[in-house]
């Protein structure tokens, strides 16, 4: 726990000049990038060291656990305070002073909740503490290991943020553990979808405030949008000694100080290919006639021809042919369609919308309104809009009412706004494949953390079948087996049309089930209260793939535990990971299985096309034919995720040049 912290400036109402200044990025050109992905593998070695020294750190804490135990609870809260002020006294974090807190903490939480944190989960509080990724198994307990790590930064006077990937999880991981952060003297807030401005400063005012990636970043970046040219680092030091109340109560945050990132392979690597956007109303940028006339025209050319269709980068392109007949086209109609470049974006924005945006997978339509669907978390985004006219398209295209049209006003990555945190951590249980570029993007190096007690999860080998209907005749026959045997089940699919599908089969079938997704979010609590107990069939998206905890019924463990059923693969295998975690937590017994087609539809970017390989598949025999289709879709899959990887990488460095250049013009945000 080398590094100084900022603990002083971090203790005021006002942001901090540090938090809106940026550490030293890492370069980016492909030699850099390759040796520091080679020297992150590098530290992550090292990191295992690492990992010897918070156990050591950890088994200080828990040797304190009986002298500690015998304090009356008064007693207790005098040495919280004790320790706060020895925190608060000094610059850096000493092991000495953590391990104390964490005895304290610790016996803390176990007279409120009866929960008493295991030397494990000490471990992975050390590494947060450190700056580093904990890597700990699904199930873990990463929602109690937190608390130690941000109850001892705040404990110290650093306002901690806890980050995570919906707002679900975060109200709950809140809710939780209130209790025991009020017991230790400190605030907590919670960041709400619906909250308005000063409800949102008042929330980051908390010592400890739990909120979701989007909600941050876009608080930060409105923020920045109301400091204006304001916010470089001297006018900011001047400013929080001279601004006027009035300036300042326009600000929801207090800057960036310390950040707890939970399921961070989610945030910090998946989130971070979408540009984060503010955008204003313009009123209507398009007339209904000049979509109208879009769609027509797109509907008249011809794939493969004229345009086509780049389905893993989910673009469009125009090729000459295409230029020339939609020149043609088009010659007659009204100025809209003089210019070149206007043509065709609107020509491919309609393409997009015709043939790469689908209705209950990128989006679903409630109220009359499309409303996008987050393909990362499976929530819906009712403020979220697609630019560039994009979203009238969609909407031409369902019928609906058009909504206004809206110019950008601030734009930046979310690699580019955690990396303003002076002190940025994570946790996840899954880092497969994004170890180096938790380093080369971010400085995080990762530590693995051992699992409390061994895990028992089964992992039976995945099924691939040829089409959908054998796949879900399989399905089916499947889970009515374990239903028949009392098991409870979990169905896991990739989008709101897969899972009503999933339905309809089950319906048929005469299995009572429950769906959990974008469409059909009514209880998600009582869904995922229910979804462990006797008999329960839930299908869900990824909204329920992530963080949330299935505890078991009665009975259950008896019987073999959670089956989860994974009937299509994500784009990455983290995100798969994630799903066969919701079975086998703490030490449970559980079952993983995949039963997978040549329909499914990462097969969409596939090196072999679907039609060969299905041809292929019979030829070769059940246990070859198994093979082949079983590493058929690992390799589409991990071409997905090279792919995401670039497109992340080309984010970055163009937000970078954005920068550069923007720093000679103005701020880029
Ligand atoms: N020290 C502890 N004592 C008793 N129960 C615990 C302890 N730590 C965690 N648990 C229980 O373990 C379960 C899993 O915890 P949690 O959901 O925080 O895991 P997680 O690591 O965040 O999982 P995921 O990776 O799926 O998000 C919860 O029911 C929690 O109450």
């Amino acid at each position: 726990m080398s590094e100084p912290l900022a603990l002083a400036a971090a203790t005021d109402r006002l942001p901090s000049p540090r938090a809106y200044t940026e550490r030293k990025p890492p370069k980016h050109d492909r030699i850099d990038q390759a040796v520091a992905g080679l020297v992150g593998r590098g530290r992550a070695l090292l990191t295992s060291w690492s990992a010897r020294r918070y156990a050591r750190l950890a088994d200080t804490a828990l040797a304190q656990d009986s002298a500690i135990a015998a304090l009356s609870d008064l007693e207790l809260r005098a040495r919280v305070r004790e320790i706060s002020a020895r925190l608060r006294a000094r610059t850096t974090f000493r092991n000495a002073d953590i391990a104390d807190a964490f005895a304290l903490i610790r016996e803390t939480s176990g007279r409120i909740s009866g929960q008493r944190h295991y030397g494990v989960q000490m471990m992975g509080a050390a590494a947060l503490l450190d700056g580093r990724i904990a890597q700990m198994a699904t199930g873990e307990g990463k929602t109690l290991t937190a608390t130690l790590a941000a109850g001892v930064a705040a404990l110290a006077g650093l306002p901690v943020h806890v980050v995570t990937v919906n707002g679900y999880l975060a109200e709950r991981d809140a809710e939780l553990m209130r209790p025991l952060y009020t017991a230790l003297g400190l605030t907590v807030g919670v960041i709400k979808e619906k909250q308005e401005q000063p409800e949102r400063a008042q929330a980051y005012a908390c010592t400890i405030t739990y909120c979701t990636n989007k909600d941050l970043a876009f608080d930060y970046l409105r923020d920045r949008v109301a400091l204006g040219q304001r916010a470089s680092d001297i006018r900011l030091k001047l400013e929080s000694l001279h601004a006027p109340a009035s300036r300042l109560a326009q600000l929801r945050l207090r800057g960036l100080h310390f950040a707890i990132v939970d399921e961070a392979d989610s945030v910090l690597i998946d989130e971070a290919r979408t540009p984060l956007i503010i955008s204003a109303q313009i009123g209507s940028q398009f007339e209904p006639e000049t979509l109208a006339r879009a769609m027509e025209v797109a509907r008249s050319l011809a794939n493969a021809e004229d345009y086509i269709l780049d389905t893993s980068e989910h673009r469009v392109l125009i090729t000459e042919a295409g230029r020339k007949r939609i020149a043609g086209l088009v010659l007659e109609d009204g100025p809209a369609w003089r210019g070149r470049v206007t043509r065709e974006g609107l020509v491919s924005q309609a393409l997009s919308a015709l043939h790469l945006f689908h209705r209950d997978e990128h989006y679903i339509l409630r109220e009359g309104k499309v409303v996008i669907v987050d393909a990362n978390t499976g929530r819906v985004m009712p403020d979220r809009s697609w630019s560039d006219g994009l979203h009238q398209m969609v909407e031409h295209k369902e019928g609906v009412a058009l909504s206004s049209g809206r110019s950008t006003i601030a734009r930046m990555t979310y690699q580019r706004f955690f990396r303003r945190y002076p002190r940025l951590s994570g946790m996840t249980g899954t880092t497969r494949g994004v170890v180096a570029e938790f380093w080369t993007v971010y400085r995080l190096p990762v530590v693995r953390i051992p699992t409390h007690r061994p895990v028992k999860r089964r992992h039976l080998v995945d099924q691939v079948l040829l089409d959908e209907t054998e796949k879900w005749q399989q399905v089916t026959q499947r889970i009515a087996e374990l239903h028949h045997r009392g098991c409870p089940i979990l169905v896991g699919t990739r989008s709101v049309a897969a899972s009503a599908r999933a339905s309809d089969f089950l319906t048929r079938a005469g299995l009572p089930h429950t769906v959990l997704s974008a469409a059909q979010d009514g209880d998600e609590a009582a869904t995922v209260a229910g979804a462990g107990q006797r008999g329960r069939i839930t299908v869900v998206t990824n909204m329920a793939g992530r963080g949330t905890d299935i505890k078991l019924g009665p009975g259950v463990e008896e019987i073999g535990g959670l089956h989860v059923i994974m009937v299509e693969r994500q784009d990455a295998c983290r995100i798969d990971d994630q799903l066969a975690g919701r079975s086998g937590r703490q030490g449970e017994p559980g079952c993983f299985q995949a039963i997978l087609s040549l329909d499914d539809p990462l097969l969409d970017k596939s090196l072999v096309p679907r039609g060969v390989a299905r041809r292929l598949m019979p030829l070769l025999g059940e246990a070859r034919a198994q093979f082949f289709g079983r590493h058929l879709l690992r390799f589409a899959q991990a071409r997905t995720e090279r792919l995401h990887a670039r497109m992340r990488a080309d984010l970055l460095r163009s937000d970078q040049m954005q920068e550069r250049i923007l720093a000679f013009a103005g701020h880029s945000e």
